[in-house]
């Protein structure tokens, strides 16, 4: 069985680790950079990605997390998570992990609407998916390597590049666990390639 890790510094955390716990996965909350030896999966939550961002930097987590990508491990990013995961934020001069080849629009969908429900068709994960989104950020490019799995009003929303996914809502705030046990899939596979 794998074990799924979540990022555990600021965000969705318990959210993730109820819906991890669902799907019969072990989980565990990452809060030292150690821990990251003991998992085969990380979440990285929502929440904010620049006070997100500041807490790796705090507790040294950058290049730890980022050697836990080299090994092929995979990472899922949700919202705030595939802020962390991009190679490009509009407006911003830096972006922060750099691990997916896209570029991503923070608070996309304006004020007035900062949240709201929709139902998805998702690539690999299954149609009418109850999709939540909150200040989302959506994905304005993605290179030939990233494959869009779902898109709302002809934007990109959720991706997936080999080893990573990332998505624009929060699949963790719903009874739908179809989005995390698609996941822990790839975490169980990947620990078996690895292993091999
Ligand atoms: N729900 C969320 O994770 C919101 C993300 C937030 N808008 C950010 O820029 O980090």
């Amino acid at each position: 069985m794998s074990t799924i890790g979540v990022l555990a510094l600021q965000g969705a955390v318990r959210e993730h680790i109820r819906s991890v716990k669902e799907t019969g996965a072990q989980t565990l909350e990452i809060k030292r950079k150690e821990q990251l030896a003991e998992i085969d999966g990380l979440i990285l939550p929502g929440g904010e990605s620049t006070t997100m961002r500041r807490l790796i930097d705090g507790y040294d987590f950058f290049k730890a997390i980022q050697a836990f990508a080299k090994q092929g491990k995979p990472i899922f990013g949700t919202c705030a998570g595939l802020i962390l995961m991009a190679n490009e934020i509009e407006g911003q001069d830096h972006a922060h992990l750099g691990l997916m080849n896209m570029k991503v629009a923070r608070n996309a969908f304006g004020r007035q609407v900062a949240s709201f429900e929709a139902n998805l068709d998702v690539t690999y994960v299954g149609n009418q998916f109850n999709a939540v989104f909150i200040r989302a950020p959506y994905i304005l490019e993605s290179g030939s390597d990233v494959e869009v799995l779902a898109t709302y009003k002809d934007r990109a929303v959720a991706a997936k590049q080999g080893h990573y996914l990332a998505t624009a809502f929060h699949p963790e705030l719903t009874d739908d666990n179809r989005f995390i046990e698609y996941f822990a899939q790839m975490v169980e596979q990947s620990k078996q390639t690895l292993a091999s």
